[in-house]
């Protein structure tokens, strides 16, 4: 996954809030003259992560940043849609372009335009500040809000979407199916997480290589 390219200084116009879940905030914004989905992510609770256990126990930062890399919802994001781009297969779900760390003036733009909380989740929004628990060794500043780029689309309603047809329904699983010997597993897969019939959410997905699925690093998988 590259960065967004923005040749020159960054300029995002913030359009209109898209919907949030448990991992992130979804703006629609307008990056020259064209319209995308921004997925903002939250700094999430660690505890949620697959690996590093309750946050009690992660108060040395050592842990987290270890596992992180694997287990944050930005970077299991970013790992999928990178996995799917680099094997060719970026068709098998929305299209995702690029990440974006807003700098300090887009997240001051961001502020005035929604009030959204970037610590914790959607179930316990703002309960600690996680954000600030990785703060820039040098800068003392809390790390920037982290987007991905993507397609605009249209969520359809999560109970009993008119459009969700038989075949859609077989389209989505051959999809799902096609993912798995790319390494991208454990899709989280469910009505809400497709917009227009592809894949739209991998905030848990795990992308091989993956310390879960390596028989050194997790005791819990056997020889079968
Ligand atoms: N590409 C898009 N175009 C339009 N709306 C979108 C798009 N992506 C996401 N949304 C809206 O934002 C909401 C949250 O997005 P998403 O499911 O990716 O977040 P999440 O925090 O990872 O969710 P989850 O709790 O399911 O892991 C979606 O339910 C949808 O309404």
């Amino acid at each position: 996954m590259a960065a967004f390219d923005f040749r020159g200084p960054q300029q995002i116009e913030f359009l209109d809030y898209l919907g949030q879940g448990l991992h992130a905030h979804v703006v629609k914004a307008r990056i020259k003259n064209q319209e995308y989905a921004l997925k903002l992510f939250r700094f999430g609770y660690d505890e949620e992560w697959y690996g590093p256990g309750q946050m009690g126990y992660n108060e040395d930062r050592a842990k987290p940043t270890m596992f992180a890399q694997y287990s944050e919802d930005f970077n299991c994001e970013c790992r999928a849609f990178g996995r799917l781009q680099e094997s060719s297969h970026a068709g098998l779900a929305v299209a995702c372009y690029a990440y974006i760390l807003l700098d300090e003036t887009h997240e001051h733009m961001l502020a005035d335009r929604f009030e959204l909380e970037f610590n914790g989740s959607v179930d316990w929004p703002g309960y600690y500040d996680m954000r600030g628990r990785f703060l820039g060794e040098r800068s003392g500043k809390p790390p920037p809000i982290r987007g991905l780029l993507k397609a605009l689309g249209k969520p359809g309603p999560v109970t009993d979407p008119p459009n969700f047809t038989i075949s859609s329904a077989r389209r989505l699983l051959r999809n799902t199916i096609k993912m798995h010997p790319l390494g991208i597993i454990f899709l989280d897969t469910r009505q809400d997480q497709f917009i227009e019939d592809k894949m739209c959410d991998f905030s848990q997905t795990l992308t091989v290589p993956h310390f879960l699925t390596n028989p050194e690093l997790n005791p819990q998988l056997n020889d079968k």
